[in-house]
């Protein structure tokens, strides 16, 4: 049995996590933490695996805690950068048992878009990415959109590709949108949605566009699962699910 906390237990993600912690053989929920509780009742608790869906502000200090104490550490809040994953980096290994995965999306579909975004990445000359999620989201762009950005620039880099065309000399500020690794990003936020995105590719004669939809947060459960039974034989740092995934 893995003994799993939650941590941000009261949101949209950390209520679903806890029951679904709760209804899955061989998992047992015995910390459900919010804003406000102490942090040592994880290590009261026994808890093995954190599971933390909060808020970028806070969830650094959050792993810092988990690490310090040897808990491992699922991560679906976003707000990760490169300075922020060599932290963590630098945190566990003075841990190194300790194993952290980080992951911008749980969503299967979502893990496959990206992996399907950075293969179609070599073969176009234009790119760029919309994010639409519900208007309660507190971040922009997602943490998707920034790693399904960084992803596409490493194929395009690794491809020798030159720049992404664009003639645009006089705008609107944001009307092109935020520049992450030099796509452009554009979020929307509608009531009705829940967590969507698009990576449209161009180049003479044909687009491509790779659309990924969640319409229910039932979505990320399962790859949160995969994330708490493998995150305890996997020392360091995980970036991504599909490290986790057998995806062929
Ligand atoms: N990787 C993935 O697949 C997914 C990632 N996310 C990400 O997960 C994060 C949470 O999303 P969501 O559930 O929608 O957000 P919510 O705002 O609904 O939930 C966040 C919860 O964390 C609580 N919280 C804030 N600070 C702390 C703290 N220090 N310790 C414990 N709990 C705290 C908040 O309390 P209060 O409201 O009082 O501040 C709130 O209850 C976001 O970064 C989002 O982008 C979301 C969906 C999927
Ligand atoms: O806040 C959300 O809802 C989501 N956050 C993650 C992100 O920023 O990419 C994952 C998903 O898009 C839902």
């Amino acid at each position: 049995m893995v003994k799993v906390g939650v941590l941000g237990a009261k949101g949209k993600m950390g209520t679903q996590v806890c029951q679904t912690v709760e209804k899955t053989e061989g998992l047992e929920l015995v910390a459900a933490l919010d804003q406000g509780d102490d942090l040592e009742r994880l290590v009261e608790a026994g808890a093995q695996v954190v599971v933390d869906f909060t808020r970028p502000e806070v969830v650094m200090d959050n792993l810092a805690y988990c690490i310090e104490h040897r808990i491992h550490a699922v991560v679906g809040t976003t707000g990760f950068d490169a300075e922020r994953l060599d932290t963590l980096r630098t945190q566990l290994a003075a841990s190194p048992s300790t194993g952290v995965l980080v992951a911008a999306n749980f969503s299967i579909g979502a893990v496959l878009m990206m992996q399907f975004a950075a293969t179609a990445a070599k073969y176009y000359e234009s790119v760029e990415i919309i994010e639409l999620h519900h208007p309660n989201k507190v971040d922009a762009p997602s943490g998707t959109a920034r790693r399904t950005a960084e992803l596409i620039a490493a194929a395009r880099q690794e491809a020798e590709a030159g720049p992404i065309p664009d003639a645009t000399t006089t705008a609107l500020d944001g009307a092109r949108g935020a520049v992450v690794e030099g796509i452009h990003v554009h979020g929307l936020r509608l009531r009705g949605l829940i967590a969507h995105q698009e990576v449209l590719f161009g180049d003479v004669g044909e687009t491509l566009t790779i659309r990924h939809d969640s319409m229910d947060r039932e979505s990320f459960m399962a790859g949160v699962v995969v994330g708490i039974r493998r995150v305890v034989d996997t020392p360091g740092l995980t970036v991504g699910l599909e490290h986790f995934l057998d995806l062929g």
